[in-house]
């Protein structure tokens, strides 16, 4: 059994993320959400574009107002109003002021804004009545940033601010890494699918929908294989196909020790190399892992018929083997294959689970052989993460209770119990 921080390390190193040149798709900025950027991104405007004020109030020379007060004041000749999105025609001169909105574009000749707070206003004149600092209020050309200077990186996800600063570059659409296909099977001569009445002995297979729902929320497509039984043949004809069409497998169940768990062996005859057949976690102990060498698909005809076999580039496909029981197959995803995902699609940084320290509300227990994963909700109470566990029982059998759940609480090996109010690490899944 491989300790965890091992097996997510050996993991992450088995990961070729997707190709920057290869697997890559240009697409509209409404639908880049979520999207992971494939190439470095500078920008061709300053910002801000041009000098402008960043209050309503007046455009003035620094020298006209300097040393003015509510006693000493000054009075301007107001010679332009410029509201947004209009150029200005003169340029100020000693004595002169122009009326100015946010946003808008500073005139010629003046050098500082005065808030209109600070003013007193009669026709086309206007008195200032404090000194404003020199400069005050005016946002420079490319304060912010210069044209051609980098502006986001390659290998970042894109949210809202990325799409804001993407669409201030004028990048309409925007080149990113494609979604990786992820092909999801369920093992198991025992499962019927959600829509089907159960026989004596069956089951229904909600692993296929929980990992779908997951890879979904990871940016990926799942691709979904079905429900295989435990019979040798077809089970590695779909592992083989699963391989063929994808760029990582997940399979749950078949992976213990039990007289038709053959998802090992049937990997090791396909050609896969098995690196983790267990880790001590729990629940999740059965994991197994491998990579499998794929050729890559060639950009054309031309391309395949010139490069010759020993020059065809081949990436490594990483299959994970998750145990079938329900709880254990969504903690090791949580763990172990979102971290693996995340860097597959192109992510440079933050692979990791999203680990926190808090307290614990409730008692927590394990045995203290395995890292021990409970279930349940955090909050933030007075700026700690408080851990409240999910009532009734954490078998890796009942998924009942994970419904409305946060993070998992970890217990770590060769600890019992966290005492109410103790120190606990938590693991945020949501
Ligand atoms: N002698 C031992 N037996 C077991 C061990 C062990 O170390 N020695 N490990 C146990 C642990 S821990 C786990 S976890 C399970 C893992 O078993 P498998 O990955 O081989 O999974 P299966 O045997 O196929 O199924 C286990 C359990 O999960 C249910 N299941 C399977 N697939 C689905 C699905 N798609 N949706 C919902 N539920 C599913 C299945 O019906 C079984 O109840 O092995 C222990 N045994
Ligand atoms: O590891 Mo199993 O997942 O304990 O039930
Ligand atoms: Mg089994």
């Amino acid at each position: 059994m491989l300790p965890a921080h091992d097996a997510e390390r050996l993991i992450l190193e088995l990961v070729t993320p997707l190709n920057a040149q290869r697997d890559v798709e240009t697409i509209d900025l409404l639908s880049a959400s979520g999207r992971v950027l494939a190439a470095d991104v500078s920008g061709a405007l300053d910002f801000p574009h041009w000098d402008n004020s960043a209050m309503d109030g007046y455009a003035v020379r620094y020298d006209d107002v300097q040393g003015c007060s509510a006693d000493h004041p000054v009075t301007l000749e107001i010679v332009e109003e410029i509201p947004a999105g209009y150029q200005p025609q003169m340029t100020i001169q000693p004595g002169q002021a122009a009326r100015i909105l946010t946003g808008s574009m500073m005139p010629a000749g003046a050098d500082t804004i005065v808030m209109q707070e600070e003013t007193q206003r009669e026709g086309d004149r206007v008195t200032i009545l404090t000194t404003p600092k020199p400069k005050a209020f005016v946002r420079h050309r490319a304060a912010f940033y210069r044209a051609g200077e980098p502006l986001l990186p390659a290998g970042i996800s894109l949210a809202a601010p990325e799409i804001a600063v993407l669409a201030t570059a004028q990048c309409p659409s925007v080149t990113v890494y494609r979604r990786p296909r992820v092909a999801i099977l369920s093992t198991g001569n025992e499962l019927v699918s959600p829509d089907e009445p159960l026989a004596p002995g069956q089951i229904v297979d909600s692993n296929q929908y929980a990992l779908a729902s997951l890879v979904a929320a990871a940016g990926a497509e799942p691709v979904l294989m079905g429900i295989i039984p435990d019979q040798p043949e077809p089970l590695q004809q779909a592992i083989a196909n699963a391989v063929s069409l994808s760029d990582m497998v997940l399979s749950s169940g078949g992976v213990s020790v039990g007289d038709y768990d053959y998802v090992d062996r049937i990997l090791a005859d396909l050609g896969g190399t098995l690196h983790i057949r267990s880790v001590a976690v729990k629940p999740g102990k059965p994991l197994t892992v491998a990579t499998f060498n794929k050729p890559e698909a060639q950009p054309d005809a031309e391309a395949q018929s010139t490069h010759s076999s020993p020059l065809t580039p081949h990436s490594s496909l990483l299959y994970f083997g998750l145990p079938g029981n329900p709880v254990s197959a969504l903690v090791s995803f949580w763990r172990f294959v979102q971290p693996a995902l995340r860097k597959l699609s192109g992510l440079t940084a933050d692979w990791h689970p999203n680990f926190v320290q808090g307290r614990s509300h409730h008692e927590l227990r394990s045995d203290g052989k395995r890292e021990t994963y409970l279930w349940g909700r955090v909050n933030l109470v007075d700026g700690v993460y408080e851990f409240q566990l999910a009532g009734g029982s954490h078998s890796s059998g009942n998924l009942i209770n994970l419904a409305q759940t946060n993070a998992l609480a970890i217990v770590p090996v060769g600890q019992t119990a966290i005492a109410p109010g103790d120190a606990v690490q938590i693991l945020l899944i949501h």
